[in-house]
Order: C-alpha cells, then sequence, then structure tokens
C-alpha cells in the first residue's frame, strides 16, 4: 500500500488523536513494519506476557491472537453513525500508511482494535440516572504503536510509527529490550450492587416476562451489573492473563478499559469466508462437576425447549443480518453444546461466502461493516430488534456503556475479528480500583426470574474468579 497524501482523517462526528502534529491541520501518514520473530515462551498466555504497560490491547484465544501497545492514532465516534465513521477514518488512515508486511497473514500490517457502546442514543450514569453524554466516545478504534501476534506456530511483530516518528524495526531482539513494568495483584476485592439491586432485578425479569405474555414481543435480553472495588490500582493484564489461561475456548479481550473473555463470535471476516458463533439458552456448571454429570446437563439444555426458543431468535436475526452479504449461507439446523468452565451454551456457527460484488459497493465489505450490520444480535438484544431494544432503555434501568457491544480487530484488507463484549467488566476511566462487572440473560415467556437471576450469577463467574475471587 502506498502513501497518498490526502487529507487527514477527519473524524466524521467523532474525535481523533494522534501521537504526531495534529491531524486535523496535518496529514498523519503511519509507517509499518512486519516481521516474523521467534516464537515467544508459554502457552495460552504467551501473548499477554509480553505486553509492557497497564493499557493493553488484546484479542487472544487458546494461545492465538493479537495483542498491542501504545497509540499511534485513535479515532473516537459517537451516536448513530459511530460504525460508519470509524470505518471512514480507518480506510483514510489506510490512504496514507506505508506497509512492509514480510509475514502476510491474519492480523498482520496495520490493524486497529475497537470497542462499541451497546446503544448510541446518549449515556446514562449508572447511579443517579442523569444523562451524561456526549463525553464518553460510543466507538474507539485504535491503532497501536506495536502489535505482537501469533498464528499456527508463526510469530511476528509490527510496528506502526505516526507521522515524522520512526519506532525501532520489529524484531525478537526489539521486543526482548521493551521495558515491561511487573503486574501488581489488586488484593482484597469487594463486590457491591450495581445499578439494580440483584434482590431487585427478578422483578425487572418479571416486566420482560410480562411484556412478552402481552404479545409486544418475542424476547427480550436484560442485564445488571455489579461494582467491584480492589485494593489496590487494577492492571488489566492481571486478569487478562488469569483469563486467558481459564477460559481458553473464548476471546481474551481488551481495548480502551473494556475488559473480558466472550465466547461468543458476532463476526470473522477471513478471505471472503465470514463466521459468527451465535450464543443463547445457557445451563450453568457448578465448580467440580464431573464428566458424566455435565454431559447429562448438556443433554438437558439440548432438550430445554425454553433454551431452544431463545437459540433460535439469535440465529435467525444473525442469518438475517448476513444474508445480504453472502453469495451462500450455511446455516446449522440444530445448536451444539459449547462446555465452557462456569456455564454451558447452545452454539451454533453460521457461516457465509461473502459476496463480492454487494449492493454495488466498490470493495467487499470489512469485518466493522459486518459487525455494525449484526448488532446487536438477538443474543444481546432481542426479537423484534427495535421493541426489544425500547424496552431494555425502559426497564433495565442500567447504562450497558460497551457491554453486549462490538470489540475486536480490522485490518487492512478489511478482514478481522469482532466478538460480542459479554463476561466483561469496564474500568473506570478515573478511578483504577473501580471496575463494573455485567451479565445478561435472554428473557422468554417461559422464563423464571429467580432462575435467571442465578443464571446471570454464574456468567459474571469468570470476571470475578479473574479478579482474584473464589
Ligand atoms: C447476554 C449474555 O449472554 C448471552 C450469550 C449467551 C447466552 C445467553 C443466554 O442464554 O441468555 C445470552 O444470550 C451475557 O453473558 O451477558
Amino acid at each position: 500500500m502506498s502513501a497518498t497524501p490526502l487529507p487527514a482523517p477527519r473524524p466524521l462526528g467523532g474525535t481523533t488523536t494522534g501521537t504526531s502534529p495534529d491531524p486535523a491541520t496535518e496529514p498523519l501518514a503511519l509507517l509499518v513494519r512486519t516481521s516474523r520473530i521467534d516464537d515467544l515462551p508459554g502457552g495460552l498466555t504467551a501473548l499477554i506476557d509480553v505486553l509492557p504497560d497497564a493499557r493493553p490491547l488484546s484479542w487472544v484465544r487458546r494461545g492465538d491472537g493479537i495483542v498491542g501497545w501504545g497509540e499511534a492514532l485513535r479515532f473516537d465516534t459517537f451516536g448513530p453513525g459511530r460504525f460508519a465513521d470509524a470505518e471512514a477514518a480507518w480506510q483514510a488512515t489506510l490512504q496514507r500508511a506505508v506497509v512492509r508486511d514480510e509475514v502476510r497473514l491474519p492480523g498482520t500490517g496495520p490493524v486497529a482494535f475497537g470497542t462499541f457502546a451497546f446503544d448510541d442514543a446518549g449515556q446514562l450514569d449508572d447511579q443517579d440516572g442523569d444523562d451524561v453524554g456526549p463525553g464518553r466516545p460510543d466507538g474507539s478504534l485504535v491503532v497501536p504503536r506495536v502489535v505482537v501476534g501469533r498464528r499456527a506456530g508463526v510469530t511476528w511483530m509490527t510496528t506502526i510509527s505516526p507521522g515524522a516518528s520512526l519506532d525501532a524495526a520489529p524484531g525478537t531482539a526489539a521486543l526482548r529490550q521493551a521495558p515491561r513494568s511487573p503486574v501488581p495483584e489488586p488484593g482484597d476485592v469487594r463486590f457491591t450492587d450495581g445499578a439494580v439491586a440483584a434482590d431487585d432485578w427478578p422483578a425487572v425479569v418479571r416486566e420482560g416476562v410480562a411484556r412478552i405474555q402481552s404479545g409486544a414481543l418475542e424476547k427480550v435480553v436484560l442485564a445488571r451489573d455489579v461494582l467491584a472495588t480492589t485494593e489496590h490500582p487494577l492492571d488489566p493484564r492481571w486478569l487478562l492473563r488469569r483469563l486467558a489461561d481459564r477460559y481458553e475456548a473464548c476471546w481474551t479481550f481488551s481495548v480502551s478499559g473494556m475488559v473480558g473473555a466472550t465466547p461468543e463470535l458476532l463476526v470473522r471476516s477471513e478471505k471472503g469466508l465470514v463466521t459468527s458463533r451465535v450464543l443463547a439458552g445457557t445451563i450453568r456448571r457448578e465448580a467440580g462437576m464431573s464428566d458424566d454429570d455435565a454431559l447429562l446437563h448438556a443433554a438437558q439444555l439440548a432438550r430445554s425447549s425454553k433454551d431452544l426458543e431463545e437459540h433460535e431468535y439469535a440465529v435467525r436475526s444473525v442469518a438475517a443480518a448476513l444474508e445480504p452479504f453472502c453469495s451462500s449461507m450455511n446455516v446449522p439446523d440444530a445448536p451444539f453444546v459449547l462446555h465452557l468452565p462456569n456455564v454451558m451454551h447452545l452454539a451454533s456457527d453460521v457461516t457465509g461466502v461473502l459476496d463480492r460484488g454487494t449492493a454495488g459497493a466498490s470493495r467487499p465489505p470489512s469485518s466493522l461493516t459486518l459487525a455494525a450490520a449484526l448488532h446487536p444480535s438477538a443474543a444481546v438484544c432481542g426479537t423484534p430488534t427495535n421493541v426489544a431494544r425500547d424496552l431494555i432503555r425502559q426497564i433495565e434501568g442500567m447504562d450497558r456503556s460497551r457491554y453486549a457491544g462490538p470489540v475486536g480487530w480490522v485490518g487492512a484488507d478489511g478482514d478481522g475479528e469482532w466478538g460480542i463484549a459479554l463476561r466483561s467488566a469496564e474500568l473506570s476511566p478515573t478511578d483504577p480500583r473501580h471496575v463494573r462487572l455485567f451479565a445478561g440473560c435472554g428473557i422468554v415467556a417461559a422464563s423464571d426470574p429467580e432462575a435467571e437471576l442465578a443464571e446471570s450469577e454464574a456468567k459474571l463467574v469468570p470476571m470475578r474468579w479473574a479478579l482474584g475471587a473464589d
């Protein structure tokens, strides 16, 4: 890709920051270099272990993926155009990037990590319900200074130098020499109720069930938050290391203070093939459960008509959103059971072949465009989407912020991976000892409010555990 002297990426409805000249007035070119490096010691946490400071970027699963740090560029976007604005800013950036990529795998060359809010309709202060927007962005793309990645035995390092700066060339020696701050332990953790007290949450679910039974909608996903206060300032690397080690089937992510290990892949787009792992329908897995008991639970989940109904809505919403972009698709007839340490889920992998000539577009849709089209799926919102979203705004009583929004990365060719920010926590931008944990449940006519509360507790287990609580 060559550098074209285009105007600087003006954030359409957003803000851009870089580490070089003000991008609003001067073009900010990026020099991007990717080289293969020696494999890293360590298995599942090898990538996490190279992160040098407490502002990590991460997208890691089973020891593979990409991590990044530093900020060559950042785009913050607001309101309903947040995805399109982020995409436009990324495309404008790529126009001015000079790239030398010696590895050429998904995740090499220029990449941007991203995180987007669930809702774009203003933000509620979680404590007293005051509207505090538009301070916090509804979406952010971060182009790191350094990326380290690993895929199927190939390990690489990318350096991204903005403007006139020239960072050290990528290489094993450069990575070894980079200073790395120690990861402090968070110490004791205290958990308190979030916007809606746990004891009051079943009443919210009851209201959701009543609306469904009245015929207003078929499914709604209702969520709650829990506040955690740590004894010492929390370093997100502490969470990432524990999550990547224990929840290896999940995507361990970190972007701008949104951290978690999600089992749900909103979309992966790679060389014309798109995949979405749709989850909905859950059964708890007790600590210490035997394999035989786990199998019995899995069978019970696979037969549960309430869970199958929840799942069907989610699969249908994903298939309908992907269909306009695909020349062919495979939507499984029946889900499989995904086993995680804390829960089991009904899961379906929906796949499709991208139609390269979609709707007269000059290039195939990027993974970010696909994520925007898929969000919010019925796994995190409901059916019909608009009715469910309105009901969430009315009765949930909480600002979801980036919980249940898309999180992931996009590369220069548009390929990338976007998860749904579940099993997640948002670190306070102002107090490093404060974190909000989130969990939600799909509600259908047959849902039992107390059982949903128990299910939400099971979904909080990964983040509680990652903080150090048993
Ligand atoms: C909304 C969440 O989970 C979704 C994903 C899997 C299973 C779900 C369920 O069974 O309700 C939810 O749809 C969450 O973890 O906060």
